[in-house]
């Protein structure tokens, strides 16, 4: 059994050096909170290690801030698998501690997109806290966000299911990413900062080596969202990568996220916007 944790930005690379020396009958599972984007269009971790080393690849994501979990404070965590649950149910036993409880649900991209774009928002509340505008309109950005969350990986993926929103994968991460997480703490700098100084140099300066998610993924949730002219349906989104690269202030985020387009996302029926 082969558990993948690795910031998402290395795991092609990672994947290379490994093709071709992992037996076909191992089972892996990926922490992993990200995506690639190719020209074929987005690939989640779990399926690049699926497609590269020829082997199953469950997802493990949770509400799970390394350091609290180190000192055995409690929290949850959702396995997610596509079609063998005994499998899920050994990852649940190796994971779950008295700590740490943990859940398996049938749906592997609705688990692992929950993780990923999660750090979106994250950078969507940190610069709400940079900018000091209070917690009602950094629950406002979380609720927003979350919406836009369940129609990309809809949109993405008819088989997500609405009830993983609601796992700790979903709803919690959210919220816990959105009040402790790296992503949130160096978008806060960067907004303080007027969003003057750049995520590389915040990141170099303020975590000692450990990677962002947040930044890169929003760069390539925008990608996704360009290629397939979606950019008006996700405005958080949207706006979140452009405030990244400059192209817009810190402030944005309120000003441009709270334009909700006018039909409704909520159902994410992927016959009516791919
Ligand atoms: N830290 C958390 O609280 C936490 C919780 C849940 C999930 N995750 C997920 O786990 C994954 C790993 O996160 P983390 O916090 O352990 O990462 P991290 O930022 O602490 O980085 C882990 C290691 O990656 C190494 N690294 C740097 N450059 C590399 C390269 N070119 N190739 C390979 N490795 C390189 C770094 O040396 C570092 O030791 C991420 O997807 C993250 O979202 C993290
Ligand atoms: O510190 P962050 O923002 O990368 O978040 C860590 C984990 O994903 C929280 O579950």
């Amino acid at each position: 059994m082969l558990v993948f944790v690795t910031p998402h930005q290395f795991m092609e690379g990672i994947c290379k050096k490994l093709v071709g020396k992992i037996k076909g009958d191992v089972e892996a599972i990926s922490l992993i909170k990200g995506m690639e984007v190719k020209m074929e269009g987005p690939c989640m971790i779990s399926s690049l290690i699926s497609q590269q080393l020829g082997i199953n690849c469950c997802v493990l994501m949770g509400a799970n801030i390394a350091n609290e979990i180190a000192v055995e404070k409690f929290s949850e965590a959702t396995v997610g698998y596509r079609e063998n649950s005994l499998i899920a149910e050994k990852w649940v036993q190796l994971f779950s501690t008295p700590y740490f409880l943990v859940t398996a649900v049938q749906d592997v991209e609705g688990v692992e997109l929950c993780g990923t774009l999660k750090n979106v928002v994250a950078l969507a509340a940190g610069f709400v806290d940079g900018l000091e505008m209070g917690n009602n309109t950094k629950a406002a950005i979380m609720r927003i966000g979350l919406r836009e969350m369940k129609s990309f990986s809809k949109l993405l993926f008819s088989s997500v299911k609405d009830t993983t929103f609601f796992e700790s994968c979903g709803v919690a991460d959210l919220i816990t990413t959105c009040l402790g997480g790296r992503s949130r703490k160096v978008a806060e700098a960067f907004a303080k900062n007027g969003g003057k100084r750049s995520f590389d140099e915040l990141e170099a300066e303020m975590l000692q080596g450990q990677k962002l998610q947040g930044v890169s993924t929003a760069r390539e949730v925008y990608e996704v969202l360009s290629y397939r002219g979606w950019l008006d349906l996700f405005p958080l989104f949207a706006t979140v990568h452009e405030i990244c690269i400059f192209h817009l202030p810190p402030s944005a985020i309120v000003e441009h996220s709270e334009r909700t387009p006018r039909f409704s996302l909520l159902d994410g029926s992927a016959a009516l916007y791919c």
